[in-house]
């Protein structure tokens, strides 16, 4: 009679989507969002800890190539029969397990990596950052992004965030429209703001490589700190000679898509820093291969969001606390973006800084009657039961 195994096994790979209001319009070069769809991940295992992810994105498919819904279906159709035959105590197996049936599909991956290493913390008392080497800082500051796309409105939410102690890093979408007018509305707000912010720019890969090189002294004399990902992702020769001719530091952002990508920006000196973000890395430990390629490299660290809830932005936090230097701070704002709070305790936004969160795991809990309001299957479960273990809860 075989000795019975008893080890861990995943037992139910829950997806949903969490479909959420924003404050207001935010607009990018490339997309408008009016609102926020986050992609819940729960592994339920069977010692009955349940691991929690998020994987989230910005205007469905127009910021890269998966969507909420893509990386839903990924998870139930192609990981989680994965995930049936894994170890989840073996996290980089199981991973490892995972990238030889899906090619691909970094957020959804992320996500997936994001609930084993939450659930290994539940089950040990260890915090993700405890993962990473422990945490370096206990809070971490926590820049703005102005998109509104109207100049006026812009400044007097700037104004609101200065006064409220809330942030005093901005970062302008720009990108969208005529660049002249992109640089006045920049000029503009740097004006009104002065020495009591810094003052940084995206524009989401939408300038030609030529109008980058003309607006990049325009930028820099109205005062901008940082440029991000002026022009397309794969255009890395291109943000090299941009790098080369601005001392304003030049931001590569769409252009990382985990380690080996991070290695070709940084061996052709294509930037000044890096947007580092775990699901565009593929996950927590691909996110910390890239930021150690940055600190090889002598490039500089910013912790980028993809307007992440609650749940990837406490991940996100986790790693980030973990780096010596982060020496252009996070944009981990994103749940400061949405009307509704998804958490039954909310992160901690003040002095100018998020607090990383304490406790085992991620250290945050899901509020299930938030939820439940906003999932977008409200009326029917979305549990997917694995066939080669035993059904039912
Ligand atoms: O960096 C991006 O392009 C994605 C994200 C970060 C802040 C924001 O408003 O958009
Ligand atoms: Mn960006």
């Amino acid at each position: 009679m075989p000795v019975p195994n008893t080890a861990i096994r995943i037992e139910q790979v829950e997806t949903l989507l969490v479909d959420l209001p924003t404050i207001r319009p935010h607009q990018l070069a490339m997309t408008t969002m009016r609102g926020q769809t986050l992609m819940i991940v729960r592994l339920h295992m069977s010692d009955g800890v349940v691991g929690l992810g998020e994987g989230t994105t910005i205007g469905g498919l127009a910021y890269g190539a998966e969507s909420p819904e893509g990386m839903k279906l990924a998870i139930d159709t192609y990981i989680a029969p994965v995930l049936a035959r894994a170890r989840p105590e073996r996290i980089g197996e199981t991973m490892a397990l995972v990238g030889k049936a899906v090619q691909g599909n970094n957020f959804a991956k992320c996500a997936v990596e994001m609930a084993l290493v939450d659930a290994m913390g539940k089950r040990t008392g260890l915090s993700v950052a405890d993962f990473f080497g422990g945490r370096q800082h206990d809070r971490l500051p926590v820049a703005w992004t102005l998109a509104s796309g109207e100049t006026a409105k812009d400044i007097a939410e700037a104004e609101e965030m200065l006064a409220n102690r809330r942030h005093n890093i901005f970062k302008l979408k720009i990108g969208k429209g005529d660049p002249k007018g992109n640089i006045a509305h920049v000029a503009a707000i740097k004006r009104v703001l002065g020495d009591r912010a810094s003052v940084r720019v995206d524009i989401n890969q939408a300038w030609s490589e030529a109008t980058a090189s003309a607006c990049l002294p325009l930028l820099k004399d109205a005062g901008v700190d940082l440029i991000e990902q002026p022009v397309a992702l794969k255009n890395i020769r291109g943000l090299a000679r941009l790098a080369r001719e601005t001392s304003v530091a030049i931001m590569a952002d769409e252009a990382l898509n985990g380690p080996e990508t991070a290695f070709e920006v940084a061996r052709a000196e294509a930037a000044d820093v890096f947007a580092l973000k775990i699901l565009q890395s593929g996950g927590l430990f691909a996110a910390a291969k890239v930021a150690a390629i940055a600190e090889a490299a002598g490039i500089g660290l910013y912790g980028g969001t993809m307007l992440e809830g609650g749940v990837s932005t406490a991940a996100s936090a986790h790693l980030f606390s973990t780096f010596a230097k982060l020496e252009w701070g996070t944009e981990l704002f994103g749940p400061l973006l949405l009307t509704e709070e998804i958490l039954q305790t909310p992160l901690d936004y003040s002095e100018f800084s998020l607090a990383v969160p304490t406790g085992p795991g991620l250290g945050i809990v899901l509020d299930e009657s938030q939820i439940a309001r906003f999932r977008r299957d409200r009326r029917e479960r979305s549990i997917h039961v694995l066939p080669t273990l035993k059904t039912g809860s």
